[in-house]
């Protein structure tokens, strides 16, 4: 058994380090909807880590618990093993967290570029007073921001599309922008909702073959929330299953394949 501050290297030579975030027994309610019961799960430096489950199992509930949108009616939430108070979605992004929604939240007038660009809003200190008198700075700002934002549609692979307005992308294309503006702000946690969502095949493999390539190349720690059990399974270092708000598994791919409750939601055993 691991201790919290423990590192351990995977199969395939990454350092997974000691627990970044603790979800201590958390609870969500919406009036008389209970979305969360008494959760309890942490995630770990640079791993990845899914929370599965079917519809309605409370997973983007979860997700925006740990984003700091929803505050729980009950539990806590510890970051770097302290009590996070409730935070602005600016001060979510000062911490190092970045994330991307299910429904694909884009500018869509504007280019894959600019796009991108907004990702570093964060990272840019000159306001336009000083930019229209103190151009120096401005632009040696603008450059440094344009920099890590070329890098990253490199890495992307999305060069040739740079220029073009997001709203004439196809969906799986607009995923990748939307992953790419998240990266701009160089998280040290990226939240993926339903990065696979509406994807096909082909999209789907692209698509996991960027996260592990993103958590290996940055060290970046990723939490993903999936419907679909199969594309996680070989991605995840850990997976956290939910169904109607509770847990009913958490460990690796393997032990969670295993687990009779999980067999169970998945295929369907009525609940009584
Ligand atoms: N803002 C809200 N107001 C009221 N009820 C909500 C709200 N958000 C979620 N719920 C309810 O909480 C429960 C969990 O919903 P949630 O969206 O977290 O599940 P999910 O696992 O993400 O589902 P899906 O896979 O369909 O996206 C559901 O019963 C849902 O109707």
């Amino acid at each position: 058994m691991l201790d919290q501050a423990d590192s351990y290297v995977t199969e395939d030579g990454r350092t997974i380090g000691g627990v970044v975030m603790e979800m201590k027994n958390i609870t969500l309610r919406f009036g008389g909807v209970v979305a969360i019961k008494d959760i309890s799960f942490d995630i770990r430096e640079g791993e990845i880590r899914a929370i599965i489950g079917p519809n309605g199992a409370g997973k983007s509930s979860m997700l925006n618990v740990i984003s700091g949108f929803y505050v729980p009616q009950e539990g806590e939430v510890l970051f770097h093993g302290k009590k996070r108070p409730q935070m602005r979605p600016y001060e979510v992004a000062r911490q190092g967290i970045a994330r991307t929604f299910q429904n694909i939240a884009l500018f869509d007038g504007m280019s894959v570029l600019d796009n991108v660009m907004t990702g570093r809003l964060n990272y840019m200190t000159t306001n336009l007073f000083q930019q229209a008198f103190w151009k120096g700075r401005a632009e040696r700002e603008e450059n440094e921001n344009r920099e890590v934002v070329e890098k990253i549609i490199d890495f992307l692979e999305i060069q040739a599309i740079r220029k073009t307005p997001v709203s004439r992308l196809p969906y799986g294309l607009k995923k990748r922008v939307e992953l790419a503006r998240a990266l701009a702000a160089e998280p040290k946690l990226l939240l993926l909702d339903e990065p696979m969502a509406g994807m096909n095949v082909e999209e789907k493999e692209d698509m996991s073959r960027f996260i592990l390539d993103v958590n290996d190349e940055f060290g970046t720690t990723i939490a993903l929330i999936e419907h679909d059990m199969g594309v996680v399974m070989d991605l995840s270092d850990r997976v956290v299953v939910m169904d109607y708000g509770k847990k009913i598994g958490d460990g690796t791919p393997d032990e969670v394949r295993n687990n009779q409750d999980v067999i169970d939601a998945y295929l369907g055993v009525s609940h009584d």
